[in-house]
């Protein structure tokens, strides 16, 4: 099981760049569901990741006590609101968005666990499962085989020894996430210094990224890069490999002008712009 390297020449052939009638209609609409009392950060990080990632719409999805707080660190973002104050307990969207990332900073109430499995029944649209989704199916494996086909997990190391157990080598660790990802037919994004993809039949190593990254939130920012790029059409696999690739080289950017210090997952947001464009000066010279 070689890994294919993630290079920007691959990089190239799945980024589409915009069309000049494109309207925010055509640039799809993302959900973040998530969120709790003292961890509303996660779902204002990744909601602003997907409406930079370039997505046309973003509706946060989050208990009461986060609407002023999202509302006034993200006005572009919509924000529908649970009936509870503090956790997640009944998911009623109303909408069909073009995608959905689900789990930063949702915790693992009781009702937030019934509310994510009655989500995984009903829900029809793409989905990118993060952080406390995971916790709780990693809780609940039967629940695993409810998820849509296609569905991409990001697990950190920790989230993936929950869901697939302990690993006494490498070669184990990748046989194991293999293998779920085969038996599940899910795509896993297993984040760390480099993140792999796995899509069932081949792995991917990204290229990009450096310690930087090692920072709070910088993984609810990946959640929202990578739901914002499946609400823009990209396909399940392509949206995953471009999003590891860009939620890294942000960091590769920065790093000369801003050090690892004062990098924080804010950063690579305000770095999507500057890895875009990176992208249009290639296909500008080719
Ligand atoms: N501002 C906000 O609102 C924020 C909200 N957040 C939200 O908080 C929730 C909890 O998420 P979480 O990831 O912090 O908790 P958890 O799953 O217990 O993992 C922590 C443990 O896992 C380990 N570990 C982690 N990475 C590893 C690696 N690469 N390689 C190896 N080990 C690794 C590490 O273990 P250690 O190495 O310390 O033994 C560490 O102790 C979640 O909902 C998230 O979205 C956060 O995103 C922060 C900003
Ligand atoms: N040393 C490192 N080199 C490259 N990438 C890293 C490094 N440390 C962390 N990252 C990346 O940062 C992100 C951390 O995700 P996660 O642990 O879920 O953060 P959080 O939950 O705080 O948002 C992952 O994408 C991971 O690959
Ligand atoms: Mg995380």
């Amino acid at each position: 099981m070689k890994p294919t390297e993630i290079t920007k020449t691959e990089i190239l052939k799945i980024y589409k760049p915009i069309e000049n009638s494109a309207h925010k209609g055509t640039q799809g609409h993302s959900v973040i569901i998530g969120g709790s009392y003292g961890k509303m950060g996660s779902v204002c990080l990744a909601s602003k990741a997907s409406l930079m990632s370039g997505c046309g719409l973003v509706t946060g999805y989050i208990p009461k006590c986060g609407y002023n707080i999202m509302q006034t660190f993200l006005p572009e973002a919509m924000v529908i609101t649970d009936i509870n104050e503090n956790t997640i307990s009944k998911i009623r969207l109303g909408i069909t968005p073009d995608a959905i990332g689900i789990g930063v900073g949702m915790g693992q109430d009781r009702q937030t666990k019934r509310a994510l499995y009655q989500f995984l029944k009903n829900s029809t649209s793409p989905l990118v499962i993060d952080a406390d989704a995971l916790n709780i199916l990693s809780l609940n494996r039967e629940w695993l085989l409810e998820l849509p086909k296609k569905t991409i997990l990001t697990p950190h190391l920790k989230e993936l020894e929950r869901m697939i157990g302990k690993w006494e080598s490498e070669e184990e660790k990748f046989e194991k996430t293999q293998a779920l990802s085969q038996t599940l037919e899910v795509i896993i994004v297993m984040k760390g210094a480099p993140t792999y993809v796995f899509d069932g039949e081949n792995v991917y190593k990204n290229t990009t990224g450096n310690p930087s990254l090692a920072t709070a939130g910088s993984g609810d920012v990946l959640t929202g890069i990578i739901t914002g790029l499946l609400a823009q059409s990209y396909k399940p696999l392509e949206a995953s490999i471009l999003g590891v690739y860009l939620h890294g080289l942000t960091a590769d950017i920065a790093l000369p002008e801003t050090g690892h210090q004062a990098f924080i997952a804010s950063t690579i947001i305000e770095y999507l712009g500057k890895a875009y464009l990176s992208f249009e000066r290639e296909i500008g010279q080719g």
